[in-house]
């Protein structure tokens, strides 16, 4: 018999303290003692803590098949249950790339296997994100992982025709294409955001109007054909007005921003440290701040991590040779605190939105991002917004240490989460 979880004295979405039961994978009971004498219980003292949904992110790299010295399907869902996360989409871009029915079950499958975190396979939208010929998008969506998300992230579908065609394409399932939204031709050996900054430190600029000129097209593409589209990485001024319009317009668009967008600016790329160095790049402070003001208001649905990974040879080089990616699920509800909440741009209930219930629609997932109410699956997450910790690269679940975060105090803490009721967290440790 698994075990009962009597969670005392928790604010759920941040309200009056309350009791929640977990018992048989579901949430038994909130508020009363519905446990009976014979079970065996765990009683968890949750004063101070907050219950939110189990956490779902959109945007993974697991980097799993190909990549097992960046991260694996276990060590990466490792990291996401620690960040609070019971749900990850994980990207497509490995080796192989996850273009077919059979890489997209494999990941599936490996990620029921390490059962830290169910794991929903983004399938590629190109046949090896070439950008040439569509990959089989209704076999994926058939197969036992059910793909309901499609992207060549970390490339972009550059070619109009071809995004046309995917768009129209996954309307037959109710897929959703997520778009990379970066022009090839203007972002050729780009390194940070194109600027006064990027002139003076001699690295090529990555210019804004790149992300937002395929914002725009792929927006008009999707009202076009009546289909879906979602944005990946959001990342300047520009591009939230262009969702804001197309969302104004009543077209199904939703669009994602990343905590590192939301807190970091291309400033730091004046270190020269590759730590900071990111695809799209780190942004203004004016970027960020709309950003914010987007993810307020719901213009930006969601936030995604793109927890990307890399491995200390590909991180520690001069800047021009260094990967792009940061590490993300284990500080993304620290900075979503420290950006949104602490400052009152954003209430628990606004989080819970923005990192479950959202992200779970955009990608048509059904068990995960459900409110905290009885009857309902037991995927549930216990944060401390009151403690402070500092961040050290060493502590991290993930097979790799770049995070951009290293050396800071962050708020808040994840001190459980449960999948279907079984915790994956307990006092802050992985169980
Ligand atoms: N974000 C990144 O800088 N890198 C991602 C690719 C991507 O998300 O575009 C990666 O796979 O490393
Ligand atoms: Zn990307
Ligand atoms: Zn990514």
């Amino acid at each position: 018999m698994s075990t009962t979880y009597l969670i005392k004295n928790v604010r759920v979405l941040g309200g009056e303290p309350t009791d929640l039961l977990l018992r048989d994978g579901v949430i038994a009971d909130l508020g009363g003692r519905a446990a009976s004498a014979s079970e065996r219980i765990e009683t968890i003292d949750a004063t101070g803590l907050i219950a939110l949904p189990g956490l779902v992110d959109l945007h993974t790299h697991l980097r799993e098949p190909g990549r097992e010295d960046a991260e694996t399907v276990e060590t990466g869902t490792r990291a996401a249950a620690m960040g609070g996360f019971t749900a990850v989409h994980a990207m497509a871009n490995t080796e192989p790339v996850a273009d077919t029915a059979g890489v997209v079950e494999q990941v599936w499958r490996l990620g029921r296997e390490a059962g830290f975190c169910d794991v929903y396979p983004v399938g590629a939208v190109t046949v090896g994100l070439q950008g040439e010929k569509l990959a089989e998008l209704g076999a994926m969506a058939d197969s036992a992982a059910r793909v309901r998300v499609f992207s060549d992230d970390g490339k972009c579908v550059s070619d109009a025709v071809l995004m046309r065609r995917a768009l129209e394409y996954v309307k037959a399932f109710d897929g959703v294409i997520a778009q990379h939204a970066q022009e090839p031709r203007l972002t050729e050996g780009a390194q940070m955001n194109e600027g006064e900054l990027s002139g003076k430190l001699g690295l090529t600029g990555w210019p804004a109007v790149a992300e937002e000129a395929i914002i725009a097209r792929d927006c008009l593409l999707a009202a076009h054909v009546g289909s879906r589209l979602h944005v990946c990485h959001v990342s300047t001024a520009g591009s939230v007005e262009i969702v804001r319009d197309a969302k104004r317009k009543g077209w199904d668009v939703t669009a994602e921003a990343c905590p590192h967008h939301l807190i970091l600016t291309d400033e730091l790329a004046a270190t020269y440290d590759p730590i900071y160095k990111v695809n799209p790049p780190l942004r203004t402070a004016a970027d960020v701040e709309a950003l914010r003001a987007g993810l307020a208001d719901g213009t930006i649905d969601i936030v995604a991590t793109d927890h990307a990974p890399h491995p200390h040879e590909d991180k520690d080089c001069e800047w021009a040779a260094a990967a792009f990616g940061m590490l993300g699920l284990e500080t993304a509800l620290s900075i979503v605190q420290a950006t949104m909440v602490d400052p009152g741009l954003l209430d628990w209930a606004g989080v819970a939105e923005r990192m479950s219930f959202a992200p779970a629609r955009i990608g048509r997932v059904a068990d995960h991002g459900r409110p905290i109410e009885v009857g309902e699956p037991a995927n549930v997450v216990l944060y401390d917004p009151a403690a402070r910790r500092t961040v050290d690269p060493t502590e991290s679940a993930s097979l790799s240490r770049n995070t951009p975060y290293r050396g800071m105090e962050l708020p808040g803490r994840v001190v459980a989460t449960f999948l279907r009721g079984r915790p994956t967290v307990l006092d802050g440790a992985l169980v």
